[in-house]
This record gives C-alpha cells, sequence and structure tokens, in this order.
C-alpha cells in the first residue's frame, strides 16, 4: 500500500520545504509519502476563480494514481484524532488500498474534486496556507505510521 501526497503549488517557501522534508525522510523505504506537486494558476490572469479552481483540478485528476482512495484535505471536512487516523490507515493497508492525499491551492480545492472524495479530512478549525497544511499532514502521517509501527515518536 502506497501513500501519496498531491499538492498545489510546486514550490514552498524553505522553512516549510524544511520542516516538510525533515519528517518526510524519516520513514523507512518501504512506507515512503510520494509527493506529487501541479502548478498553481496564476491569480494574475483575470480569470474567475471557478475556472483556477477548475484548471487546478485537472491537473490534480492527472496526477492521481489509478485505484487510490481519494482524501481531500479540507477545512470544512471531518475532524480526526491521530489515533482515528493510524486505525483508517491500518484498514486501508489491511485491504491493500492505496491512499492520495490532496491538498488545494491558495483558493482551496474545486467543488467537483471534494466531492468526488472519499473522505474529507480537517486538520484544525482553522484555515491553514496549504504549506502548513502540508507540513501539518507530512507530521500526522509519520505519528500514525509510528502508532501503528510501535515507533517510539508517538507517546501515549
Ligand atoms: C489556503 S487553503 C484554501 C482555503 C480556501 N478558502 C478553502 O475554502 O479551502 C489551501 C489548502 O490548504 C488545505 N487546508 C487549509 N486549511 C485546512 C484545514 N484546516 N484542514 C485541512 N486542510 C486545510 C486545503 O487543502 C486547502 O485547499
Amino acid at each position: 500500500m502506497k501513500w501519496h501526497l498531491l499538492a498545489v503549488g510546486q514550490r514552498l517557501p524553505d522553512w516549510a520545504e524544511a520542516a516538510y522534508e525533515d519528517y518526510a525522510k524519516r520513514f523507512p523505504p518501504e512506507a515512503r509519502v510520494h509527493l506529487r506537486t501541479v502548478k498553481a494558476e496564476p491569480r494574475s490572469s483575470g480569470k474567475p476563480v471557478e475556472a483556477l479552481m477548475a484548471a487546478e483540478r485537472q491537473r490534480l485528476e492527472a496526477a492521481l494514481p489509478k485505484g487510490a482512495r481519494l482524501v481531500v484535505l479540507d477545512e470544512r471536512g471531518d475532524r480526526c484524532t491521530t489515533a482515528a487516523l493510524a486505525q483508517r490507515l491500518r484498514q486501508w493497508q489491511l485491504d491493500g488500498i492505496d491512499v492520495a492525499f490532496v491538498i488545494g491551492g491558495p483558493d482551496g480545492l474545486d467543488p467537483a474534486l471534494r466531492d468526488a472524495a472519499h473522505w474529507r479530512l480537517r486538520l484544525s478549525d482553522m484555515t491553514l496556507p496549504h504549506a502548513l497544511a502540508r507540513v501539518l499532514l507530512i507530521e500526522q502521517l509519520y505519528r500514525a505510521w509510528s502508532l501503528n509501527t510501535g515507533h517510539p515518536y508517538h507517546r501515549e
């Protein structure tokens, strides 16, 4: 079972890139998170925001691995504890299901993609910048992996 992280926005600020890498490199090779990024539409084009999000959705759909379970990161999604996330991931692993976590761009994810998702995951009740959402997600995936494998990173 593979975990994929798809995100709009190819370049993170240095601090966020470093924080993301700090967690991403802790996974053993067989559990590593496969990151794919797609270009954000330029906000200076004058196009309506719906058109910008639709273009980003098309790029995300093209990058989605076939057969992967789609989990969108969304501030309106379900609240979830780390233990519940770990439990879901454990179940999907037993079922042999790949998972693709998707993070949107400056205006969020196109509603069509949100509606198509198997699960909408909320990281916080507050709106986060996409860079911080990416860092928070990789840390929580690492924590969930630690919990599922008995690694001492996670302490009850
Ligand atoms: C700047 S936010 C977009 C905010 C946008 N107004 C919206 O309605 O989604 C960029 C991306 O970060 C992720 N994100 C931001 N806050 C989040 C939260 N509290 N929980 C989960 N994901 C979040 C989402 O994937 C979102 O598409």
